[in-house]
């Protein structure tokens, strides 16, 4: 990488970009809506039933120009949802500008591990244990999804939840190799913790990206 490219990625005016698709939102609170994921590569977080490894190693992604994945990223949708890898090991300034700028939606899907950048109309937390989220995204979050891959975590989630702002909508989303296991113990908890929703990746039983 040149070293005027790394200075555009330093100043969000570049990002490596992974992938970009138009499809369902097919988790939490916003599922079922039609939205333009903008997925950018890089992630040190490490969780091992992470359903994107590919995204992990930043340098297999191609810098991009953020003014040309927003010129993209408008033909498509006016609600977009910026996933990764960890986005917020960019700075989302830049981008999230950009976005509303053009009078879009601009949701973003995050393990916090990472101070929060950009301005959002909607903030997904989901923590993890490896790298637990930074003050300022449990201050800003929407929703909180947090991942059952097994009994330990009712706990973790719970200690997430009472991190978060009261206005925050709680959501126990199965880990989905461990589905078929976890969702009876998820449907059980949450029957008797009615705090909590249910979130499944509904994406994945429609056959959509
Ligand atoms: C791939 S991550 C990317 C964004 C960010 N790194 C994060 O973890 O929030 C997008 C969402 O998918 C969830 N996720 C990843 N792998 C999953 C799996 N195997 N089962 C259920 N949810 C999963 C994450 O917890 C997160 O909510
Ligand atoms: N359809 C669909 N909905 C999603 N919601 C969050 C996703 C993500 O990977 O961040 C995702 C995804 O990959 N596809
Ligand atoms: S934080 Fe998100 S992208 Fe990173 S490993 Fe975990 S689930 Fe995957
Ligand atoms: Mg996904």
């Amino acid at each position: 990488m040149t070293e005027e490219v790394k200075d555009l990625v330093n100043k969000g005016e570049m990002l490596p970009l992974m992938e970009e698709f138009y499809t369902i939102q097919g988790e939490g609170f916003h599922k079922g809506t039609a939205a333009y994921f903008i997925r950018l590569g890089g992630c040190d977080v490490g969780c091992h039933w992470c359903d994107v490894k590919e995204s992990w190693n930043a340098e297999l992604h191609p810098p991009t120009l953020t003014k040309d994945i927003v010129a993209q990223a408008k033909k498509y949708s006016d609600t977009i949802v910026v996933t990764g890898g960890e986005p917020l090991m960019w700075d989302m300034t830049a981008l999230t500008t950009q976005l509303k700028a053009e009078g879009m939606q601009v949701h973003i899907e995050t393990s916090g591990a990472y101070e929060l950048s950009g301005t959002w109309d909607w903030v997904c937390l989901s923590p993890k244990k490896l790298k637990l989220p930074t003050q300022g995204v449990y201050d800003v979050a929407n929703e909180l999804k947090t991942i059952i891959y097994n009994k330990d975590d009712f706990k973790f989630a719970e200690e997430q939840a009472a991190r978060v702002g009261k206005d925050c909508i709680l959501y126990m989303q199965p880990e989905w190799s461990k589905s078929d296991k976890m969702i009876p113990e998820i449907v059980d908890y949450v029957m008797k913790n009615p705090k909590w929703k249910v979130s499944l990746q509904t994406h994945k039983y429609l056959n959509i990206p």
